[in-house]
């Protein structure tokens, strides 16, 4: 018999009955942010189109809408001035730091927003490393995770929901569920482990957006080697027996396969996907030059991101999402 699949595709819910677990919801999607300490500022970055730093007032009126339109959770990047950074990245959680400061404001603004709160130390350091070096600029493991968890448990008092290291460092989530513990915050406080990081070309605009990219060297010798499959593994593994709540891959569409694995070995694990900075900037583009349609072709890497196993995509499309999930209602 000639097998015949056309009569599965004749009507839109036919066809969305054909993709089970893949449909975007709200509930699939954060949003980061970028936080500056100047209340009234809304500043463009180069890099990034249509993205913004923003300070406490505009990011309410920012943020307002996307409530409306059914927001239900974003991930908070602090960004401050060069002349603020030093060498043990002391305004990650000081009282002038963006995040320590707006965070209470959020959750009074927006009570149902679920927040999460990047953890690194690279925004904050003089020399744009995400640990503390020694003389010989080599990272000091112990000294770094302990700083970690410090500023995570920061972060977490002043009201994070979900705290989300992206350093990188050995037994960072060990140290910061430890920590919780200590600070009895681990019953209000989850963890979100970026736990396949790979050192990537795709994070070059962010590194703009927070004013973080390495003053020398780069990252390669604590994240992941873009072929890594089996190391990516077990950083997973890993985290999952050090703590981790959720799970993370990053970044998205180029490792697909990693998303796959990573919700295979871990099925009970929320899984996470950060479509990155790159990524961003490169279907902006793409569309922008013909390429294709941007709405059209974001849902497509938003299905790509759900087939693969992702629970929920971290994104800067965020907003234009929310438009289109109202449009299809
Ligand atoms: N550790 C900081 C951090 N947290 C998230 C990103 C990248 C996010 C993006 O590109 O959108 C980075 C950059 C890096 O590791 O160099
Ligand atoms: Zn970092
Ligand atoms: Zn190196």
């Amino acid at each position: 018999m000639d097998i015949k699949l056309h009569s599965c595709l004749h009507h839109p819910t036919l066809r969305l009955l054909q993709e089970p677990g893949c449909e975007i919801t709200t509930c699939n999607l954060m949003y980061p942010l970028f936080l500056v300490n100047d209340d009234d500022a809304e500043e463009t970055i180069a890099s990034m189109p249509d993205q913004k730093r923003f300070g406490a007032n505009r990011l309410r009126k920012h943020l307002e809408p996307l409530i409306e339109k059914g927001l239900k959770s974003v991930l908070l990047f602090g960004v401050i001035d060069n002349s603020m950074k030093d060498e043990n990245a002391t305004h990650a959680d000081s009282a002038e730091n963006p995040v320590i400061k707006i965070l209470p404001l959020l959750c009074k603004w927006f009570p149902k927003l679920l927040i999460a709160c990047d953890v690194c130390l690279c925004p904050y350091m003089n020399h744009g490393h995400c640990g503390i070096l020694d003389d010989d600029n080599v990272i000091q493991n112990a000294a770094s995770i302990k700083r970690l968890a410090e500023v995570a448990v920061a972060y977490g008092k002043v009201g994070a929901h979900i705290v989300a290291p992206s350093d990188m460092m050995d037994n960072r989530i060990k140290a910061i569920r430890d920590a919780l513990i200590a600070d009895r915050l681990e019953n209000r406080v989850s963890i979100l482990s970026y736990s396949a990081k790979f050192a990537s070309n795709f994070y070059g605009p962010f590194r703009d957006a927070a004013r973080s990219a390495p003053a020398f060297k780069d990252r390669r010798c604590y994240q992941l080697p873009s072929g890594s499959k089996g190391l990516a593994m077990r950083a997973v593994e890993r985290d999952v027996m050090e703590g981790a709540d959720m799970l993370m891959v990053k970044p998205g569409m180029p490792y697909l396969d990693i998303v796959r694995q990573t919700k295979n070995l871990f099925p009970q694990h929320p899984l996470y996907v950060y479509q990155v900075s790159g990524e961003y900037a490169m279907l902006y583009h793409g569309a922008q030059q013909g390429a294709f349609n941007l709405n059209e072709v974001l849902l497509e890497s938003m299905k790509g991101f759900r087939r693969a196993g992702a629970d929920c995509i971290i994104t800067y499309f965020t907003p234009r999402l929310l438009d289109l999930l109202e449009e299809s209602d």
